[in-house]
């Protein structure tokens, strides 16, 4: 296991402090605030650590929180009913709908049933499209974590070398139009791609959201190169991500630790989406 203070590990501590020390100075300074809302649909091993994640940083910062277990057999005409419930109660800011969902439910219906003022996750079609204008102040939180993450290493975004591996709508894409706005040169790769190798070795920055434990080996990567592993794969071994770490170490300039690494960013940048939420609120004439 890699040691605490390997300088090669890019950690996402720092990052997700700096993040939620704003959240807190911004939440202390309103008079009010509503609760941020997270609803788990069915039982997930990875949902269950993020919505613990969840209520015990909301917790910190003295954001009001509730977390909605709904379960598995709950149907679609319920999930929309609630939600236009919430989206009409004063007293929640925001929702966050994890994923996955049961196979029945539809999930982009579900996601356009969330008001965009109240949608923390931008995942909306009408928010997540404010990124392909380079609106990427409230954007999906994985994705700005692996952004925020890039931006640490010092790197001058622009005419960097991405590889983007995995092409999901809740992070591939948003992370390759979230780099594109920095002047990245994008290439994404998905399980189409003839060789990822071909691509990923050219890279001066390597992002991987697969779901495939040790998708990414150390002859996948250029010396130096910035590894943002976003994978989270539970193994006998217990979680691994989508990069063999000790392996790609050795390699690598910067890479990140699973755990420790992009989830920790992840909870810090959900939190501020829920003052941003806040803040387009008021300016809506929501609330005064
Ligand atoms: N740390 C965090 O905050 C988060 C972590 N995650 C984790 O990230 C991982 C990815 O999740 P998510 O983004 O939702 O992706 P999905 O699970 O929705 O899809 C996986 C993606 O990987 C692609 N893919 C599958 N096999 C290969 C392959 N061999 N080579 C290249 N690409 C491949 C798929 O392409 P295709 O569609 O063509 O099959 C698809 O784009 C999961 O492990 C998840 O748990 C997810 C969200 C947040
Ligand atoms: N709509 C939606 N958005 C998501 O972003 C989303 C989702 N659904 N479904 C589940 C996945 C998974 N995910 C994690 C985020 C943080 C940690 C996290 O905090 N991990 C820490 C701690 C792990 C622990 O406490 O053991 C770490 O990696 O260090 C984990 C998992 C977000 N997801």
């Amino acid at each position: 296991m890699a040691k605490d203070n390997d300088p090669r590990l890019l950690r996402g501590a720092a990052v997700r402090q700096r993040i939620l020390d704003e959240a807190a100075q911004y939440i202390a300074s309103q008079s009010s605030i509503g609760k941020l809302v997270s609803i788990s649909i069915g039982e997930v091993a990875e949902v269950a650590v993020y919505v613990r994640n969840q209520a015990r940083v909301a917790h910190q910062l003295k954001l009001p929180f509730d977390q909605e277990f709904w379960g598995s057999d709950v149907t679609q005409e319920e999930c929309k009913a609630r939600l236009q419930e919430m989206n009409d109660d004063p007293s929640i800011l925001g929702v966050i709908l994890q994923r996955p969902v049961p196979d029945h439910i539809n999930l982009r219906s579900l996601q356009s049933a969330i008001h965009p003022l109240k949608d923390v996750e931008g995942m909306n079609p009408a928010s997540i499209g404010n990124i392909i204008y380079n609106d990427v102040a409230l954007a999906p939180c994985t994705a700005a974590a692996a952004v925020e993450l890039i931006r640490e290493t010092g790197l001058n975004m622009e005419g960097l070398e991405v590889v983007m591996v995995g092409h999901s709508e809740i992070v591939g894409k948003p992370v390759a139009m979230m780099l594109m706005a920095e002047g990245a040169t994008v290439t994404v790769c998905h399980h189409m791609t003839r060789s990822v190798a071909m691509h990923s070795r050219r890279a001066d920055v390597v992002v991987v959201a697969v779901g495939k434990a040790h998708l990414l080996g150390p002859d996948m990567i250029k010396p130096g190169a910035v590894v943002i592993d976003i994978g989270i794969n539970q193994t006998p071994d217990g979680i691994l991500g989508d990069v063999d770490t000790e392996a790609v170490k050795e390699v690598a300039g910067w890479i990140t630790p699973v755990p420790g690494g992009v989830g920790p960013v992840t909870v810090a940048i959900l939190m501020r989406n829920a003052t941003i939420a806040h803040q387009r609120q008021i300016a809506s004439g929501w609330l005064t």
